[in-house]
């Protein structure tokens, strides 16, 4: 188990969340949760239990019914919003613009925030070799397979450096070996970038491979019902492997799981 005492504020604080949404369903009752700098924290719990509702609210995307939440760069007292770029997210489906090259999807988000082309290109080149994609620049879409889509779409997201990185089922609609390609390949960048991630996942191996915190929902009113540090004793660059003490891990999380599913 990994130390858990907060060194550093939060880049994310949720207080006392509540989402109702308008047909009357209570999708999170007093949610706490506070994320902090360069932690990589995988949240699980039964299906419906209100993660991707977290994660949309962490990202601006929907309001919360009650409580409190600052996301970084926020300064609620005096008024100052998350600025563009400060939050990126990765959705199951890459959503690529598919008239725009591989180059020119990477570079949007950056185009948006004002960077020139030339300005860059260093950067993009860089992100796309990381991510094994390095000869693929002017490739489109189309072309691409699911795991190099998906490659592209966590490029994307990471070009702009974001502080918080919010991740929802990225690779639940690829094979397990291009999963564990690119869980490693995310690994990477976040060790490489300092990236603060928090990803949303039913699976066991894949979180407890990739955080160093797991954070476990109850099925009903989504609410978190614990939580558990990992310290990656085993070789994280490996792939999944079923060293004692991995198994030991996923034991963990598994057993919090099936208290989630009975709670
Ligand atoms: N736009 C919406 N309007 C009404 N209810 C919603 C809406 N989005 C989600 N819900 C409900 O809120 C609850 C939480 O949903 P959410 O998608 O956040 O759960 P989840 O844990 O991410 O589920 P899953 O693991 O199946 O993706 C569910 O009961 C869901 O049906």
């Amino acid at each position: 188990m990994t130390d858990m005492t907060p060194t550093q504020p939060p880049v994310m604080r949720m207080q006392n969340l509540d989402k109702v949404y308008p047909n009357g369903t209570v999708a999170l009752k007093n949610l706490f949760l506070d994320v902090h700098p360069g932690e990589f924290v995988s949240l699980l719990g039964p299906s419906g239990c209100g993660k991707s509702t977290a994660l949309k609210i962490a990202a601006g995307l929907t309001g919360h019914s009650a409580g409190r939440i600052q996301r970084p760069g926020e300064d609620e007292v005096r008024g100052i919003r998350a600025k563009p770029g400060d939050i990126a997210f990765v959705f199951q489906e890459p959503n690529l613009m598919p008239w725009l090259s591989v180059f020119d999807n990477v570079f949007l988000p950056l185009k948006l925030a004002g960077t020139s082309r030339a300005e860059a290109r260093p950067r993009i080149e860089e992100i796309l070799a990381t991510v094994g994609l390095a000869g693929f620049a002017g490739s489109y879409p189309r072309e691409l397979s699911g795991g190099m889509k998906m490659r592209v779409s966590i490029a994307r997201a990471l070009v702009t450096k974001p502080r918080l990185l919010l991740m929802d089922e990225p690779f639940a609609a690829l094979d397990e070996i291009t999963r564990n390609k690119i869980s490693q390949d995310l690994l990477s960048l976040w060790q490489a970038t300092g990236s603060t991630v928090i990803f949303v996942t039913h699976s066991v191996f894949e979180s407890v491979f990739l955080s160093n915190r797991i954070v476990v929902m109850a099925a009903r009113p989504g609410r978190i019902i614990g939580e558990i540090g990992v310290d990656a004793p085993y070789p994280r660059d490996a792939g999944f492997r079923l060293t004692p003490d991995y198994a030991a891990h996923c034991r963990e999380v598994s057993a919090l799981l099936t208290r989630a599913m009975e709670s």
